[in-house]
């Protein structure tokens, strides 16, 4: 692969026009720059740096040893949102594609694409309402049996431990702790190999990654055959879970998705939810901690909703809609502390952008903080202010979060009602403040509070 590496650098000669910047050495390219500014807690640094030197909203680098394109502004997220299966495609790292098995392995591209606009069909928001009442119950027993009587808290394992066992509940009906804790051990190993250096040797964080995922992968194939065998037999509702969803619907031709599409999917969904939401519940008790009269709000809204109930009755979908500030607060904590960084596509063909030429085969990639820090679109961007939200909210293609086009998160919706009832619960019960007054934020790659987020609790007096 080196040759190969070597090749690339030469023949990219043969394009007069490439974007301004530079590839760096070989394989490693400017990859540890790139990672290393997130280590330090300032992702956006190497995109604006860059911005900055090359006068230029589009410059070339080499990630993961691939010559790679970054597209910045409101006008890169859109190209690249509105071109996909045009002029560019998905692309991962060949580390997740090897702990990651895609559908790829189990049926045809064109078979994979078609499953992949089946998916929102399971996440929409119709499609998800009917949850609402079971994920209030799983956040209540969270709360009772992770906070509650507690004076410390360290709250980024509570936020995995909860947006974890819900997904459990919600995708699998798995209910038994003891069986939710088999699958969470192996799932963190999971995760982990598919940000770690994809050296598959006895030890390594990406065998023990691989690992998992075949471990995980055959124990819900057994969870799939079973629930077939029991919605046969009528022993299983049809509308118990996303799994009975997906194993009962069919696309327009009248074509199911097979037992191995539907693992994938699920493995899909619990991996792309894993990290996310667990990292955004931790950013706003972050916020919340530092921002008292942010929690005065929040607090309002969610008591005026917590009064309106009578006693033991569970939130519904018209208690979330009432929840407008707290999830313009939400989306304030995710426009500053974007979850996912950006997303990398592939191009389909030589094409150009800003006059600039991009090869087939290079990488793009776009970064939601070349529009989130960007003063252009959020005027003093480093201030936190969910008024930002309010009425029409941020321009087209600013606020990119979930992404956009084809490939937006599928999990947006459902990532939004369990953020939403994990801030009802938390403020219903405590305010808190920090135990580290200015404990640091690493992003490898996803932001974290350095130490999990240490944080006292005060719970409100009956
Ligand atoms: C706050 C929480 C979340 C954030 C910020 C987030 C963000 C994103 C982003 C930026 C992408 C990639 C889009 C791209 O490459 O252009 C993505 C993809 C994805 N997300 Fe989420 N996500 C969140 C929660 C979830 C949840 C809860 C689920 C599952 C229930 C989920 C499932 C997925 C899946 C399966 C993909 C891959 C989609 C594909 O390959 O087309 N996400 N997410």
């Amino acid at each position: 692969s080196l040759f190969l590496v070597f090749y690339n650098h030469r023949s990219q000669n043969s394009y007069p026009n490439l974007p301004p910047g530079k590839l760096g050495l070989p394989y490693v390219g400017e990859s540890f720059e790139f990672f290393s500014n997130g280590w330090k807690g300032h992702p956006e640094k190497f995109i604006f740096d860059r911005i900055a030197k090359y006068s230029s909203q589009v410059f070339k680098t080499n990630l993961l040893g691939e010559p790679a394109a970054v597209l910045c502004g409101a006008a890169g997220n859109k190209f690249l949102f509105s071109n996909e299966n045009k002029l560019v495609v998905a692309w991962w790292p060949d580390s997740v594609n090897k702990i990651f098995p895609s559908s790829l392995q189990t049926s045809s591209k064109e078979e994979a694409k078609k499953m992949r606009k089946l998916l929102p069909l399971f996440m929409k928001p119709e499609a998800l309402q009917r949850y609402i009442g079971i994920m209030d119950t799983v956040a209540q027993r969270h709360f009772a049996s992770g906070w509650e009587n507690k004076e410390q808290v360290l709250v980024f394992p509570l936020a995995k431990n909860y947006t974890f066992s819900l997904a459990c509940r919600l995708f699998l009906s798995l209910d038994d702790p003891s069986h939710v804790a088999r699958f969470s051990d192996p799932f963190q190993l999971l995760a982990a190999g598919i940000i770690s250096i994809p050296i598959d040797l006895p030890g390594t964080p990406f065998h023990r990654g691989i690992k998992a995922s075949n471990f995980i992968r055959t124990e819900l194939l057994a969870i799939i055959r079973q629930r077939n065998k029991d919605l046969a037999e009528g022993k299983a509702s049809p509308t118990q879970d996303i799994l009975s969803h997906m194993l009962l619907t069919c696309d327009e031709n009248g074509k199911c998705m097979n037992e191995l599409d539907i693992a994938d999917k699920i493995l899909g969904l619990l991996v792309g939810g894993h990290d996310t939401a667990s990292g955004a519940c931790t950013f706003i008790v972050k916020y919340l901690a530092e921002l008292p009269h942010i929690y005065d709000e929040v607090y309002k809204e969610q008591m005026e909703i917590a009064k309106s109930k009578t006693p033991g009755e569970l939130l519904n979908w018209g208690d979330i809609q009432k929840m407008k500030y707290s999830w313009n607060v939400a989306c304030e904590v995710m426009r500053i502390s974007p979850p996912l960084q950006g997303g990398f596509r592939e191009a389909l063909n030589d094409f150009i952008f800003n006059g600039f030429t991009i090869p087939k085969g290079w990488k793009l990639y776009w970064s939601a903080n070349s529009t989130h820090k960007n003063p252009v679109y959020f005027p003093e961007p480093e201030k936190f202010d969910p008024a930002r939200f309010e009425g029409n909210g941020p321009a087209p293609y600013t606020f990119v979060p979930f992404g956009g086009g084809p490939r937006m998160c599928p999990g947006k919706e459902y990532a939004r009602l369990e953020i939403l009832v994990f801030m009802h619960n938390l403020v219903k019960r405590f305010r808190f403040d920090k135990l580290i007054q200015d404990e640091k934020i690493v992003v490898n790659p996803l932001p974290i509070p350095e130490k999990g987020l240490p944080v006292r609790l005060h719970p409100h007096k009956a």
